[in-house]
């Protein structure tokens, strides 16, 4: 098995993620046996995380392109999912909020893992996911929710081969975020600066669940720069020498 990569191939299970042992009664080893040969998968999962305005999008979107030329199958996705769900999920932030909106955007992600994120992995895809659950324990967190209580609704998502956070000047984002025509609830509540607080203090509680992260200080870098560094992070793991499906560009 790849380091990092126990469970399901690029994606780790909770059980394992939480160091414990997994009791699975007799009758059902059986089918636990199927699950895993069924998600048995080649691909690789990265999640792109940061405050709004730091350049998530712009990286994903160009990081995606980059590695399709240099011919890797590549999944481009993002949280809240491309789906019904995740489209009222959007829409009703300006209503739903604390534990609704944190129940709802967990829903929305489980639906996302088990509808999209696994079966691309599956098909040996490297998938890319413009925030995951690191976002879930800042923006509900801003919405007064406790960490604690945040984790449990989204202990069931698998931990990604690598999450990487970018960083920027809190005054850069600001200035960024003025350009904005409409703001979201969200995005109105919080500030650059205090979503970069919780985002170092999400990468401290996810490192203590052995969550493979890196920070990206994207301060004077250009997009196509942020992408070089984020490259080098995955590249720093031997990520292409381990996964045999990066090796083999479809
Ligand atoms: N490295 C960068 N340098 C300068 N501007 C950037 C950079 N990355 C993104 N931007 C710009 O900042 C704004 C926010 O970027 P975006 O990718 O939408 O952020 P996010 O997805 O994190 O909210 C966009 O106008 C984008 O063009
Ligand atoms: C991924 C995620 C989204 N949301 C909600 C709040 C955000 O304002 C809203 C939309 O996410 P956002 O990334 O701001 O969307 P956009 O791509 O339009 O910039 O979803 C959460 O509350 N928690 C989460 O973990």
């Amino acid at each position: 098995m790849r380091e990092g990569l126990s469970g399901c191939g690029g994606l780790a299970r909770g059980a394992d993620r939480r160091g414990g042992r997994r009791a699975v009664p007799a009758g059902r080893r059986q089918a636990a046996a199927a699950d895993r040969a069924a998600c048995e998968v080649t691909g690789i999962f990265v999640a792109i995380e940061g405050p709004n305005g730091v350049g998530k999008s712009t990286s994903a979107r160009l990081l995606a392109t980059r590695l399709a030329v240099q011919g890797h199958s590549v999944h481009l996705t993002t949280e809240p999912s491309r789906t019904h769900l995740g489209a009222l999920v959007r829409q009703s932030e300006a209503e739903l909020s604390g534990r609704a909106l944190a129940l709802a955007v967990a829903a929305d992600r489980a639906a996302h893992v088990a509808g999209e994120i696994e079966p691309a992995l599956a098909a040996g895809k490297v998938v890319i996911s413009d925030r995951y659950l690191p976002s879930s324990l800042v923006l509900q967190r801003l919405d007064g929710l406790p960490l604690a209580e945040i984790w449990r609704y989204n202990a069931f998502a698998p931990r990604p081969f690598l999450t990487l956070y970018l960083e920027e000047d809190p005054a850069v984002i600001a200035t960024r975020l003025k350009e904005r025509q409409v703001l979201s609830r969200l995005e109105r509540a919080g500030s650059p600066r205090r979503e970069l607080e919780l985002y170092r203090k999400a990468y401290a509680f996810l490192g203590r669940r052995r969550w493979r992260q890196a920070r990206i200080d994207c301060r004077g870098l250009a997009p196509d720069d942020v992408v070089k560094a984020m490259l080098g992070r995955i590249e720093l793991l031997n990520l292409w020498e381990r996964n045999p499906l990066s090796c083999s560009p479809s």
